[in-house]
């Protein structure tokens, strides 16, 4: 349903060296299914799933969803396509002087919902999903983490997308919420049938809620497996880098990224990389 074909994004900002945060990267996303993105800070992750809606344009390469490329849509066309795709970012993204009803009302408005009426049903619709109704009337402000997050995804539903993007959805969350996050998440895939796509650095968040894995380093896929496999304690990654996220779970710090990107880089010398 999703085929990212040969993407490549560079950035180039004033006189600084370019840097390609995502290299070449070609990956099939199967339509309702949920993949993930791991990788440590840096590796191109977000980078590379702003590519799938676009909010970053890829230098190069394809972004087929649906059989339609969105590289070669018109600005109008690549306005329609992207009320397709919902998506949620770490830091909720709300507008605190909006209640949450008039939140999730935003989106449909930019999506040219043009009666109020019709607004008002998909509002609820949106918030009923994610249980959260009873705060249509609150600010953002008075809401927990975990709600605002919750409001954010009703946002992104509201427009009935057929893929949900996740940058990071519960890195701001306690582990209490992050789990509540994930079931909503993982609910919406199987009872809307949307495909997801989650970028984490989170082991834990792969696990829960995943099923097929890829991990990024340096701008690349250089490892891809079935979540499931992440159940079988014998089950080995090719990557140094695969192992060590397998291996640790949660949160990796800067010093231990250091070790793995040694490991890798041995690893590269001898073409072990996938
Ligand atoms: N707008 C930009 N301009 C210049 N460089 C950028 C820009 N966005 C990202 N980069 C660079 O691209 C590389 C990949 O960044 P990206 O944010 O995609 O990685 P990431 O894996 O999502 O990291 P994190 O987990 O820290 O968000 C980094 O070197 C980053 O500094």
């Amino acid at each position: 349903m999703i085929s990212l074909r040969n993407l490549s994004t560079t950035f180039t900002t004033g006189g600084n060296d370019p840097v390609t945060a995502v290299d070449d990267v070609s990956l099939e996303i199967d339509r309702g299914s949920i993949q993930g993105i791991i990788g440590f800070s840096g590796a191109g992750k977000s980078t590379l799933l702003r590519n799938i809606n676009l909010l970053e344009r890829p230098t190069s390469g394809e972004v087929i969803i649906d059989g339609v490329d969105l590289m070669e849509l018109s600005d109008e066309e690549l306005r329609q396509a992207r009320h397709q795709i919902g998506m949620i970012f770490q830091g909720f993204n709300l507008v605190n002087n909006l209640t949450v009803a008039q939140n999730v009302e935003l989106s449909l408005k930019f999506a040219g919902v043009a009666k109020a009426h019709d607004r008002r049903v998909r509002v609820a619709e949106a918030l009923e999903i994610i249980d959260i109704s009873d705060k249509a009337t609150v600010y953002p402000a008075k809401l927990s983490g975990g709600q605002q997050q919750r409001v954010a995804i009703a946002r992104a539903l509201a427009t009935r997308p057929r893929v949900l993007l996740c940058d990071e959805p519960t890195s701001a969350l306690d582990p209490f919420t992050t789990a509540t996050v994930l079931q909503y998440l993982a609910d919406i895939n199987r009872e809307l049938g949307i495909t997801v796509v989650v970028v984490t650095h989170e082991m834990e968040v792969i696990k829960a809620l995943t099923d097929h894995v890829a991990v990024m380093e340096s701008g690349r896929i250089v490892e891809r497996f079935a979540a499931k496999r992440l159940q079988d304690k014998t089950f080995e990654p090719t990557t140094a880098i695969g192992r060590y996220l397998v291996s640790d779970g949660i949160h990796v710090d800067r010093r231990q990224q250091h070790d793995v990107d040694e490991a890798s880089t041995a690893e590269l010398a001898v073409g072990g990389r996938v």
